[in-house]
């Protein structure tokens, strides 16, 4: 039974009037994006009852309020217990119905939105709508009916495509694959009402998708087992995707028996820990959006300035995909190089870059080039309101370019520095303005990799912070705001995580080992391939200019220990030989060649790891899954407790959103702070205690006051981590 609702009118979440020419209108009022509440599916029945009494409506048009037709079912509810009539038949009685339903569709049609739409006889888009089935984001699949009409609709190939990658797609897309009848620049409403009136007196029957049959192509087994394989290597462990391909198997079934089997493979899903992991990540990527500062400045309250022109200086693989970002988000960008050569080079991959977007989006490659000005003149950068520095990562060359960057440009132009660890505060002291100048660390390819962290400098003010925050959003990136410690958050926590994978090395495991391990956890890619993708030398150079390796060092010092605490000297004796990972054919790895992209195991290596080992006499044992996966991922989170007690991040979110958009952290397990709180902290406690104690030269392996304060509290859930973190001094 649905539960008792207020009358008030206000408080009605579906409402039911009548429009122009016998037109009935419900409109969906659940801000802010009409998700599909218990209460707002009971308001929709009882609207559509009316509608459907309603003698003087001939069709009715369904649509949204606020812009917006529908966010799908109210991901809130899922964790709840809660009433309200089922999605599923409600969205056959709209099919069913004697009068036709046409959606009006503006904003987003997503998840049970466009399911409930596909349950429409007719579709109606505005130009800028987006519709997709994302529950696959979500630990889910579309479990109202959609893997069973939508491919009925738009054919097998398609559906599989967008019910597997969860991706939006605009209107545009969305009339070429015949998912929407119509798509209007204007009024949506009102195109939708007049669409109505004409096809008030058209026969039903043939617009009810869950009469179809699906357009089944012949190599359809192919097509499936195809994209299982795929799927399987790209989220590896991910129940998601491959129960879509099994719903999407299943519209080869009658209707009835096809939604019987979706429903069945929801359910394996729905109390999924898999589910919950993802809709945290989910909720994680809003609540990092909700940044605040020490003092009082935070998201709602701090002004943002308008980037109406920004600049990038240094044009390598970093700069490149930063400018091609800025581009595409329609921003006008100088983009600086100090060198001839290196300009042409740059102009060539980045005008490459464009057309391969300008060909994506369907526009001209025109477009997008008159946007951008490639220049090696400094005074070009006089007039632009944010410079992104993107240059080689070097303290002296950045503290310099900032100190030239504070002479040409005005005086409240934004300056942002691309580094992924140096000290932002140290770079901001070279400046007059310590108060413009901000981290946004992009990661790589930074056209593809969706996260930023914002670092705030001791000296950066709200405003500085407040505007590249929202120009992240504007990139399409999702900012996190971090402190400024070396490394912020992510490369901070990478560290402990690397050392434990070279440590294993040491103790007796091989680079394959450790990767299957974590590969099989659910990385896309293991700790040493994905060394080797980065290039080994990035870590060596860091390690040479912070002593830890290279000339400073000390000849008498062990070359197996470092201030005390272990060191494992593996990769940089690779360095030294020329192994700089893929761009060089050899890493970690051996490669095919310096193009080549297979990592293939590396009998050289395994004998140099042996001889390694008997020069130092470290006898080698067997090292089990179990204790490759505690090792790495429990230093990675215990560095992540430390980061929160020193207040760098503002909560677990934050961390765990960091690794899953910037680390390849698998998204069905939530991240290495929910890793572990899901595991139990005290279970994690214990092992960290036992490590520490194998271990004692290796500090990250201690565990952390933070964990420790934690267990003492009875290990509070997640949720109420931040809250507890709060009352700590924040470097925010
Ligand atoms: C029987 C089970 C059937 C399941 C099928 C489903 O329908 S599962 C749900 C499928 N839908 C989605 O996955 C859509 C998720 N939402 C989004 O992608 C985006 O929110 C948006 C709709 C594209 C809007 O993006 P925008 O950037 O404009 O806003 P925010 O993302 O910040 O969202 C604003 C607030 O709305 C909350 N919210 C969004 N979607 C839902 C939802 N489906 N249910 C509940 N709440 C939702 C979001 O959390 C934000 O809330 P705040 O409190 O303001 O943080």
């Amino acid at each position: 039974m649905s539960e008792v609702r207020s009358p008030v009118e206000s408080d009605i979440m579906a409402h039911y009037s009548r429009a122009a020419g016998h037109i009935g209108l419900i409109r969906l009022a659940n801000p802010p994006v009409n998700a599909l509440s218990s209460a707002v599916r009971h308001d929709l029945c009882r609207a559509l009852e009316r509608a459907s009494a309603d003698t003087g409506a001939k069709a009715i048009v369904l649509c949204g309020e606020n812009g917006l037709f529908c966010g799908g079912a109210d991901i809130l509810e899922f964790s709840k217990k809660t009433g309200g009539p089922a999605l599923v038949p409600l969205i056959n009685a709209i099919e069913a119905g004697e009068k036709p339903v046409v959606a009006a569709i503006e904003g987003v049609a997503l998840g049970g939105g466009l399911e409930m739409a596909l349950g429409c006889h007719y579709r109606i888009a505005h130009c800028q709508a987006r519709l997709g089935l994302p529950e696959v984001m979500l630990g889910l699949l579309p479990g109202a009916g959609g893997t069973q009409r939508l491919p009925r609709l738009i054919g097998f190939p398609a559906a599989l495509e967008l019910i597997t990658t969860g991706r939006h797609v605009s209107a545009e897309e969305a009339l070429t694959l015949g998912l929407v009848d119509q798509v209007t620049d204007g009024d949506v409403q009102e195109a939708a009402v007049k669409f109505a009136q004409r096809v008030a007196d058209e026969p039903l029957a043939s617009r009810r998708l869950s009469t179809w049959k699906p357009p089944c192509p012949a190599d359809l087994d192919t097509l499936l087992q195809g994209a299982l394989g795929r799927l399987q290597s790209r989220a590896r462990g991910a129940l998601a995707p491959v129960a879509c391909v099994h719903a999407l198997q299943a519209a080869t079934l009658p209707f009835a028996q096809g939604i019987e089997k979706e429903q069945e493979l929801m359910a394996t899903l729905f109390s999924s820990p898999q589910a919950r992991a993802m809709q945290y990540c989910f909720f994680s990527q809003r609540i990092v959006g909700k940044w605040s500062l020490a003092g009082r400045a935070n998201w709602k309250n701090t002004p943002v300035r308008t980037v109406h022109r920004a600049a990038v200086v240094g044009l390598g693989t970093m700069g490149r995909g930063i400018t091609v970002t800025l581009v595409r988000a329609g921003i006008p960008t100088v983009a600086m190089e100090m060198d001839r050569g290196q300009l042409q080079a740059a102009q060539q991959a980045v005008t490459a870059m464009l057309e391969r977007e300008a060909t994506k989006q369907k526009r001209s490659l025109d477009s997008y080039l008159q946007l951008v000005q490639f220049t090696l003149e400094r005074r070009h950068l006089q007039d632009v309101d944010l410079v992104i520095e993107a240059v080689y990562e070097d303290l002296a060359l950045k503290k310099r370019l900032f100190s030239e960057l504070c002479a040409v440009c005005r005086p409240d132009a934004i300056l942002c520095t691309n580094t992924s660890g140096l000290d932002v505060d140290v770079i901001a002291g070279t400046t007059r303005r310590p108060e413009v100048v901000v981290g946004m660390h992009f990661f790589a390819p930074a056209h593809v990799m969706k996260l930023l962290e914002v670092v705030r400098g001791p000296r950066s003010s709200p405003v500085a912070v407040a505007t590249v925050v929202h120009l992240g959003k504007l990139l399409g990136k999702v900012s996190v705001v971090v402190g400024n410690s070396p490394g912020f958050v992510g490369n901070r926590l990478l560290k402990p995580y690397m050392e434990q994978a070279n440590f294993l090395l040491e103790e007796g495991a091989t680079p394959e080992q450790v990767d299957g391990t974590l590969e099989e956890f659910g990385f896309a890619m293991g700790i040493f391939r994905m060394s080797d993708l980065s290039g080994l030398d990035v870590g060596w150079r860091v390690r040479r200019e912070s002593g830890l390796t290279g000339p400073a060092v000390r000849p008498e010092e062990s070359p197996r220990h470092r201030l005390g605490c272990r060191y494992c000297p593996l990769a940089d004796l690779l360095c030294e030989r020329g192994r700089l990972g893929q761009k060089t054919g050899q890493g970690w790895y051996l490669y095919e060649g310096p193009e080549g992209r297979k990592a293939l195991p590396d009998p050289w290596l395994h004998g140099f790891l042996d001889e390694y080992r008997r020069q130092h006499a470290l006898k080698p044992r067997r090292i089990d899954q179990q204790e490759v996966l505690e090792r790495c991922l429990y230093a990675l989170a215990n560095e992540g407790f430390r980061v929160l007690e020193e207040g760098v991040a503002a909560g677990p979110e934050d961390i765990d959103t960091i690794y899953v958009l910037g680390y390849g952290w698998p998204a069905h397990m939530g991240g290495p702070m929910y890793h572990v709180a899901t595991v139990g902290l005290s279970a994690v406690l214990t092992r960290l205690e036992h490590f520490h104690r194998a271990h004692p030269d290796v500090p990250q392996l201690q565990p952390s006051a933070l964990l420790r304060h934690l267990v003492a509290q009875g290990s509070p859930p997640i949720s109420k981590w931040r809250e507890l973190v709060r009352v700590q001094r924040s470097q925010l």
